[in-house]
Parts: structure tokens; C-alpha cells; sequence
């Protein structure tokens, strides 16, 4: 039973006594609720129903429906929830917190229609239409959600242009949420290079003159010492996921500071739409502190601080009080993906925070992860084990070390190797040659446990003749940087040279998926970050993979969330890896195929997120107890639902 003035209620909740639906005295007043309560198990939920207001007050919420996904674990105390929940009370201009465990927002007639977590468009039914006040607000066709998924997906194709595909799914996920995801997952192999990779990336380019709303959280260095109240000022509170970014290294396009924004939006989209995870759980945050780029400072669309980056002690304590505040806010099982950091900060931001915050950095660990997930799967092409293979890395960044260290570990867990016995078998090229011995002093630390005994190479040709890898892998950024002759080398050393063009987005991939299997007169198993279409060659149709994070990142989160596990563990990366390739299904294997389509992630991400909840409970680290029998249908009963709820 909740009993709350009417009011109060109303002005706490940021509804005007314009917007205010009839009231009489013991009269069901019919509003769309979102609930966000939690039962006596510590489980919390959204609802839909309605309320009863009697004597102006609001006496409860009518039967509302079962939570649409069980987001907390049994262990939070209704307390500790409550903590981070916070309304305005703005009669008295103060910040209150709510004592109860639960909180409510209203919405119905006009403003239903204008809020895009509840709105269904020419969805609502003639009952909704009386009962939510929206009679004569909307033409009086009614259409199933699956008629919606069809026109939009006829007008985004429309679009010849992918940024204005883009922007008409922005729109779409600003006006109807539940549609944007359905249409999302429905067609996601169409869609996904819109809302991701490469569109994303010239999004970000130019996203001073696409913006619109407000996607996420912008902490900036003038945000420094109130990042707590900046966080409060998100209308979500029950966050469980955080994809946060400085802009420094977008893609392989470099520093777009503050229009960086566009990435944690789409990853966290993909999280939703990939993982399952409620996009009300999903907070993007940029931190702006600055940039170097002189184009966008120059701009006068840029979006962002115009100053130089903010370095040293400056960005150190800003990123400090960000890490502390989200913590105290969202409690210690909030999940912090680092996104797109360059690799001077990516590395140290990963240890020094990996030992008190559940963070994961996708370019270092959910990149190898998919990386030596596409490797267990080609291996049953060229045969052997991994032990048997040798790498060569074009790039030696956060990409190329993260997978480095990746295979050397799983090796060194398959042989009982020591690690640095295992890491001899991968090698890397930098912007200044292969990474040996005699540069050691000049290296960077990340770059060291590769700095095997050889002579000095200059060009990754000669690399490629004296190193004599079966596997090359492309983490520089730089487009076009396996040449004709590097491929015919790999496919000459070869009978079927693995080749990964990895650098996004596609202007930036190392060799195309036509240049690859021409130039190995169609030998090479290819991947590449962002998709390639299919390429006929001889007659006949070679389908390239595609070798990204997005296949690991959201059934990854999904696994920690589900299982309450407060810290990442490389176990869990290798578990994911071996979870994705053993989704590779024979008929994939028939068409060449590394990786599994796109089409079929969500049971793929379910299977990730099982084998990484094993994993965390298997290493005491999850905290959500009993461990579910079945993780796997844990994890699907867990998914966010794109399809309409019935408004009472
Ligand atoms: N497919 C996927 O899922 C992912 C793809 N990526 C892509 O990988 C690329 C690199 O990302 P990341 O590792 O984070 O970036 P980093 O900046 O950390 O690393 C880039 C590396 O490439 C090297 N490099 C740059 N130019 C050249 C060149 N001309 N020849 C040889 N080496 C060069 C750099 O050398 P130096 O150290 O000397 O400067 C550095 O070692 C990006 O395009 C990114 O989009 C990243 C994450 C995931
Ligand atoms: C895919 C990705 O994370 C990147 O290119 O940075
Ligand atoms: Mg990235």
C-alpha cells in the first residue's frame, strides 16, 4: 500500500498541475507508472499499472504486472537501494531521499506519447487510448508493433546516405524506445552498422551538428568536484552499467573529445539490444578534458570544452572523483566499461581501478576475447592447436597486446608453458618497426613482454618474410596497411593464411575482405573489426566475418550483472571466448564462417553470460546467492523485451 499526498507526489515527480489527469475523490485515476520497486527478496523491477488517488491521495498502485527482468540480487538490502534513490522535492527547492524502496514517475496523455520509455504510437489499443487520456491524440489507426518494425525499417532504407540512417534511428530510439529495440533486433545484421560500427564513427565526427538530446552524461573538467550531484541529475537511478569514454582514441579516428559521446551510446545500445540488459540500467558518460584535435576546436559546432586536454594530476583527479562517485551511487556491482581511451591512460585507468571497481576495458579485454574466440574456431580450418601457430600484430596498442596477452595465456593454459615462454610465439609491429629486445629501454611498459631477441625490422613486409606467421593480425588503425604483397606473402607461407583486419571503422580496416581473398586467390579465412559485404571471386561467394567486441561485450556484462559479481577476472574472458566459439555452428563452418551471424546473438550472449557467471561463482566473485541451476535460461529470463506491455 503506498500513501503519498497526491501533490507532492505529482510535483516530486516533475508532473505539472497542467499535465495532471483528473483526480475525484475515490476515483481510479488511470496513469502509466513506471515502478521501480523491490520485493521482500531485494529484487527490483519495472511495472506498469495504474493508481488510486483517494482524498487527493494517491492509496496504490493497482496490480501491477511481474518485473519485466529481476535487476537486483537477493543480497541488497532495500536500504542500500534506497540510498541511491533521489527525487527533487521542488516546493522546498531541497534534495530528499526517499526512505521507501521504491519510486514511481507518471505519465499519460500528451506526455505519454512524448516519453519514449512508454510510448507505443499508433500501438496503443482503443482501451489504452480511454484509459491514458489520449483520445483524439493520435488518428485513429491502430497497428501492431510488427506493422511499426516494417514501416520504419521501409523508411530507414529509404535513406541512401548511412549518417541520415543513423539519425533516423536516434530519432527513433528518442521517440519509442521499445521500437527502436525491436526494430534493432529484429533486423540487426542490417542494422547494426548504423547504430555501430563504421556509421558511428562519422556520427561521432560530426556529432556537434547531428546533436539533438542529450543521450548521456556529460562530466566535464567544470563538473570537477560536483560529479555526485552531475550523476543525481540522470533520471535513472537503478543504473547497472556504465560505458564511459574521454574521447581520445574513437575508432581508428583519433581524438574527437567530447563528440566521442556517440560510442558509449552505441555500445550501450548493443548492450540492450546484444545482452539484453534494460536500457534504463545503461548510463553513457563522456568525460570531457578537453581535446587536441585543432579541426573540432576550431568548429563551431564542436560540442565540448575548447581547451587543450587537461593531463597529469588534472584528468587524474577528475577521473577520480568520477570512479568514487558512480561507486557511491550505484553501489559496488556497478559495471564500468572503459571505452576508446587512448592506450597512455587505457592501461593504468584498468590496473589501478581493476583492484577496488568492477570495470572492464572492451578494447584490451573484450577484443582479445572475440579475437581468440575467431582463432579456437578457425583452428578448425588450418588444424593444430594454438601452440602450433605463430602471430604477427600490426599494432601494438591496447587491440594488439590485449589479444596478445590473451593467446599467450590461453597457450600457457592448454601446455602448462610459463607465460613467457608462450608469449614468444606472438610478435608485434609498431609505428616504428618490430618490437624486439634492443628497444626495450624506449618502450612502453604494455609493449615490453614482447620485446623478443631479434634484429631490428622496419616494415611489416620484411616482418611477415623473417617471422613467418600463420595468423596476421591488424590493430593499427591504419587503413590499407596490409598491402598486396603482405597478403600474397601470408598466402605464399600459407595454405590458408589467417588474416584479421581488426581497425574500425572500415576506412581505417587494414585490407578489405575483396583485397584479402583475391590477393590469397581466395585462401585466406578473413575477419574483419567492421562488416564487410560477401565477395564473389572464381565463381565463388566468400562470406567475411566480422571480428568485433560487440559479439563479447554484452553477454560479457550481461554474465556479471546476473550474477552480481563485483570484480573481472581473465578466467572470465577466456570462458567468454570459448562460450562464443562454441557457437560456431557446422553450417557456419560450411559457409567459412569464424564467427556466428549476428542474427542469432541474443542465445550466443546468453551462453557468454552463463559460462561467465560459472566462472564467477567458480571463483567466489559472483554475490548472488544460491548460483541459479541453469545459468543459461537464467540469463534469457533475464533479457530486456522489446515487445509493447498492456497499460491497464
Ligand atoms: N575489432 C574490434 O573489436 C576492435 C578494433 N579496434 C581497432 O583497433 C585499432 C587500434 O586500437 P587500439 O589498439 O586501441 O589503438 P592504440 O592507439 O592503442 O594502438 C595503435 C597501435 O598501432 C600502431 N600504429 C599506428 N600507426 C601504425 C603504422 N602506420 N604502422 C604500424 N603500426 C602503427 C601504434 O604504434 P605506436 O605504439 O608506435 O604509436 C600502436 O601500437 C583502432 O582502429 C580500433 O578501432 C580496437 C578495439 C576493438
Ligand atoms: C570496436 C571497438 O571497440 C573499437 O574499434 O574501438
Ligand atoms: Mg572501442
Amino acid at each position: 500500500m503506498i500513501s503519498l499526498n497526491r501533490t507532492t507526489f505529482l510535483t516530486q515527480m516533475g508532473v505539472s498541475g497542467a499535465c495532471s489527469t483528473p483526480s475525484g475523490t475515490g476515483r481510479r485515476q488511470p496513469v502509466v507508472l513506471k515502478v521501480v520497486s523491490m520485493d521482500s527478496n531485494g529484487r527490483a523491477g519495472e511495472r506498469s499499472g495504474s493508481v488510486v488517488v483517494e482524498n487527493n491521495t494517491v492509496k496504490e498502485i493497482a496490480k501491477p504486472p511481474s518485473p519485466v527482468v529481476e535487476v537486483e540480487p537477493k543480497s541488497t538490502s532495500a536500504a542500500a537501494w534506497a540510498q541511491n534513490a533521489y527525487v527533487e522535492d521542488s516546493a522546498a527547492g531541497t534534495e530528499e531521499q526517499i526512505m521507501t524502496p521504491w519510486s514511481v514517475s507518471v505519465a499519460s496523455g500528451y506526455n505519454l506519447l512524448r516519453d519514449p520509455r512508454h510510448n507505443k504510437g499508433l500501438a496503443f489499443t482503443e482501451k489504452e487510448r480511454d484509459a491514458h487520456y489520449l483520445r483524439g491524440l493520435l488518428p485513429p489507426t491502430i497497428v501492431a508493433q510488427n506493422l511499426q518494425v516494417k514501416k520504419m525499417l521501409h523508411n530507414i532504407r529509404q535513406y541512401q546516405v548511412p549518417l541520415q540512417k543513423y539519425m533516423a534511428m536516434m530519432d527513433l530510439q528518442e521517440r519509442n524506445e521499445k521500437l527502436f529495440y525491436k526494430l534493432l533486433i529484429d533486423h540487426v545484421e542490417e542494422l547494426l552498422p548504423v547504430v555501430y560500427t563504421p556509421t558511428v564513427g562519422e556520427a561521432c565526427q560530426k556529432y556537434g551538428s547531428i546533436f539533438r538530446q542529450p543521450q548521456g552524461l556529460y562530466i566535464s573538467l567544470r563538473e570537477k568536484g560536483k560529479i555526485l550531484e552531475v550523476l543525481r541529475n540522470w533520471p535513472e537511478k537503478n543504473i547497472q552499467v556504465i560505458v564511459v569514454t574521454d574521447g581520445e582514441r574513437i575508432l581508428g579516428l583519433g581524438d574527437l573529445g567530447c563528440q566521442g559521446m556517440g560510442i558509449p551510446v552505441g555500445k550501450l545500445s548493443l548492450y540492450t539490444a546484444l545482452g539484453g540488459v534494460r536500457p534504463s540500467a545503461c548510463l553513457p558518460v563522456t568525460i570531457d578534458v578537453g581535446t587536441n584535435n585543432e579541426e573540432l576546436l576550431n568548429d563551431e559546432f564542436y560540442i565540448g570544452l575548447r581547451q587543450k586536454r587537461a593531463t597529469g594530476q588534472e584528468y587524474a583527479e577528475l577521473i577520480d572523483e568520477f570512479m568514487s562517485a558512480v561507486k557511491q551511487c550505484y553501489g559496488e556491482k556497478l559495471l564500468i566499461q572503459f571505452e576508446d581511451f587512448a592506450n597512455h591512460n587505457a592501461f593504468d585507468l584498468l590496473a589501478k581501478y581493476g583492484a577496488t571497481h568492477l570495470v572492464f576495458n572492451d578494447d584490451i579485454q573484450g577484443t582479445a576475447s572475440v579475437v581468440l574466440a575467431g582463432l579456437i574456431s578457425a583452428l578448425k580450418f588450418v588444424g593444430g592447436s594454438l601452440a602450433d601457430h605463430r602471430f604477427l600484430f600490426l599494432g601494438a596498442g591496447e587491440a594488439g597486446t590485449g589479444i596478445a596477452e590473451l593467446i599467450a595465456l590461453e597457450i600457457s593454459k592448454q601446455t602448462n608453458a610459463p607465460l613467457e615462454e608462450t608469449r614468444k610465439k606472438v610478435w608485434l609491429v609498431d609505428s616504428k618497426g618490430l618490437i624486439v629486445g634492443s628497444r626495450k629501454d624506449t618502450l612502453q611498459h604494455f609493449k615490453k613482454p614482447w620485446a623478443h631477441d631479434h634484429k631490428p625490422i622496419k616494415k611489416l613486409i620484411d616482418a611477415v618474410k623473417e617471422i613467418k606467421p600463420t595468423v596476421l593480425i591488424g590493430t593499427s588503425g591504419v587503413g590499407r596497411t596490409f598491402t598486396k604483397e603482405v597478403v600474397e606473402t601470408m598466402a605464399s607461407i600459407n595454405d590458408k593464411p589467417i588474416i584479421l583486419s581488426l581497425s574500425n571503422p572500415t576506412s581505417q580496416s587494414e585490407c578489405t575482405a575483396e583485397e584479402a581473398y583475391k590477393w590469397s586467390q581466395g585462401r585466406a579465412i578473413f575477419a574483419s573489426g567492421s562488416p564487410f559485404d560477401p565477395v564473389k571471386y572464381k565463381g565463388k561467394v566468400f562470406v567475411p566475418g566480422q571480428a568485433n567486441n560487440a559479439y563479447i561485450f554484452p553477454g560479457f556484462g550481461l554474465g556479471l550483472i546476473m550474477s552480481g559479481t563485483i570484480r573481472v577476472h581473465d578466467d572470465m574472458l577466456l570462458a567468454a571466448s570459448e562460450a562464443l566459439a562454441s557457437q560456431v555452428s557446422q553450417e557456419d563452418f560450411d559457409r567459412g564462417l569464424i564467427y556466428p551471424p549476428f542474427t542469432n546473438i541474443r542465445k550466443i550472449s546468453a551462453h557468454i553470460a552463463a559460462s561467465v557467471a560459472a566462472k564467477a561463482y567458480e571463483l567466489g566473485l559472483a554475490t548472488r546467492l544460491p548460483q541459479p541451476k541453469d545459468l543459461v535460461k537464467y540469463a534469457e529470463s533475464c533479457m530486456y523485451s522489446p515487445s509493447y506491455q498492456n497499460y491497464r
